[in-house]
């Protein structure tokens, strides 16, 4: 602690250890939340160890600090494990601020602006065409359905290619590598982040598992990163380059311009999409499965309004959504009642700071707590009800007055680069779900409801814990409809 100087308010920390064992382990958005009324303020304080944490539990706070100071509050902690050891230093999402982190950033954004997003509205299109099929065909499998539909998607829109449903070595080889990267988020998991000299521990010697661990783990993460490009580099090489993204951002280097660096911020890049897009968006269309179950008035409503624009004769287009006002509040209300990343992405402190007479010291991990900004009753009310209707006015239009919840989206100049793509590709895949089908709580052989635990997983990610559902088409033309192929949207 300076001399004189005051941290935000936060529990009593012990010597040495500060406040590690006051650490929620279920659900610590809630308790962050309750911190903050507690101690009477919209930020607090806690220490791990020495490492300084403060949570931001309101927008205010969040927008003051992260996009006003965003300057001193857009670096992102360090990890060795994560960026010496393991390879995932590749990844946009996890550099620190400064001019490598903004070299890739640019070229990141520049593929993903508003203005370039219908250009991927085609491929959104049939991805979500086969997603349906495949509902059709095993609706008890919907979650693998899920993640297989996020996954080609990504992987066709940066690369070029085609995904099949089994066994497909890109989707098996980047869920391998998201897998070492969500183990490693299990913040503390590895002793070699608290005592960083551990890493020059020879791999044999005893103890030294993470060492070990990261050996094996790194060649995957490279691989992921390396064989999808060279295998579009060398396509694009003899002539046949695939529409994707990393040929979009080869051609706008001519030979003699591109070199090793650029080529790298190319590799990295679009190997930084499949984690970012995939377990954010499959969580939030899981949370949408959950929802139908426990509100099936919202779901009848939505699916009124989808029969009276098409009459049940085709599918949803994103053309369609200025007309479907309730459908897209639907999908705003999924993403304010449980953000698929409650505690966003930690930012981190690049140099001291003064807030309201408050000392937050260079280096301090920042947590904004989307979870709380997005349950707080000073913004929405009755915030622990999903309603839907909540985004409209009493005509039934979309309320520029109750705030859209973009704040899963993060904040300041980290700010999600993929936002416009997502709530895109999240609406067509709802409005298009519900469009062709029903979803309800499933019966057990004894003809009995099957509840779903309405639980949710308490990390990085927070999806809802596994659950049924019983999936049908709705009418009997909806089977024609989800079979019928997308021939308004060719983008070959
Ligand atoms: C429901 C879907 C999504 C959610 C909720 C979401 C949420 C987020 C959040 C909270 C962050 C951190 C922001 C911050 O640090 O303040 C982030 C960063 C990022 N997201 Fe998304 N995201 C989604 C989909 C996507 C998609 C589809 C892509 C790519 C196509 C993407 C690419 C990225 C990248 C590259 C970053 C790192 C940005 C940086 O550190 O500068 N995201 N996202």
């Amino acid at each position: 602690r300076q001399k004189g100087r005051k941290y935000p308010p936060g529990p009593k920390p012990l010597p040495i250890v500060g406040n590690l064992f006051d650490q929620p382990k279920l659900e610590p958005w809630k308790v962050y939340q309750e911190w903050s009324r507690q101690y009477d303020s919209d930020i607090i304080y806690f220490r791990l160890l020495s490492t300084h944490v403060i949570v931001l539990n309101s927008i205010q706070v969040a927008k003051d600090l992260l996009e006003k100071r965003a300057l001193v509050y857009s670096g992102r902690p360090f990890s060795v494990m994560i960026h010496e050891l393991t390879g995932w230093d590749r990844n946009l999402a996890l550099m620190d601020y400064g001019d490598e982190w903004r070299s890739h950033r640019r070229m990141f954004h520049q593929q993903f602006t508003p203005k370039v997003i219908p250009e991927y509205h085609p491929a959104s299109q049939r991805g979500i065409s086969r997603f349906l099929n495949l509902l059709h065909e095993s609706p008890d499998n919907f979650p693998r359905h899920i993640r297989f539909m996020t996954g080609a998607m990504i992987l066709r829109l940066m690369y070029g290619v085609e995904a099949q449903p089994s066994d497909d070595r890109n989707i098996a080889l980047s869920e391998k590598a998201v897998d070492v990267l969500s183990d490693m988020a299990n913040a503390g998991a590895y002793l070699v982040d608290m005592v960083p000299i551990l890493k020059y521990l020879p791999a044999w010697f005893p103890g030294a598992v993470f060492k070990r661990q990261a050996s094996e783990w790194k060649p995957i993460v490279d691989e992921m990163f390396f064989r999808p490009f060279r295998e579009l580099k060398a396509a694009v090489d003899n002539g046949h380059p695939r529409p994707c993204i990393a040929s979009k951002m080869l051609a706008r280097f001519p030979q003699d311009a591109y070199n090793e660096d650029i080529e790298t911020v190319i590799i990295n890049t679009t190997g930084s999409a499949y984690a970012a897009a995939v377990d954010t968006t499959v969580t939030t269309l899981n949370v949408f499965f959950l929802l139908m179950l426990q509100y099936p008035e919202a779901q009848r409503q939505a699916q009124k309004e989808l029969d009276t624009l098409l009459s049940q004769g085709r599918l949803p287009t994103v053309n369609d959504r200025a007309s479907l006002p309730y459908t897209t509040a639907l999908v705003r209300e999924v993403f304010r009642w449980h953000p698929a990343l409650p505690l966003g992405v930690m930012h981190k402190t690049t140099a001291d700071d003064v807030y309201e007479g408050m000392y937050i010291p260079a280096d301090t991990l920042v947590i904004a707590n989307s979870w709380a900004i997005l349950h707080d009753e000073r913004r929405y009310h009755n915030p622990f009800v999903f309603d839907p209707a909540r985004y409209l006015t009493t005509s039934g239009n979309l309320n520029p007055d109750v705030p859209d919840p973009i704040e899963i989206f993060g904040f300041g100049r980290r700010i999600c680069p993929g936002r416009y793509f997502a709530l895109d590709t999240i609406w067509l895949a709802i409005a298009n779900v519900l469009a062709a089908f029903t979803i309800e709580k499933p019966l057990d052989e004894a003809g009995n409801v099957i509840e779903p635990s309405g639980e949710f997983v308490s990390s990085l990610f927070s999806p809802p814990k596994p659950f049924k559902a019983s999936i049908k088409p709705r009418f009997s033309e909806a089977v024609d409809l989800i079979r019928s192929p997308v021939s308004e949207f060719t983008d070959d």
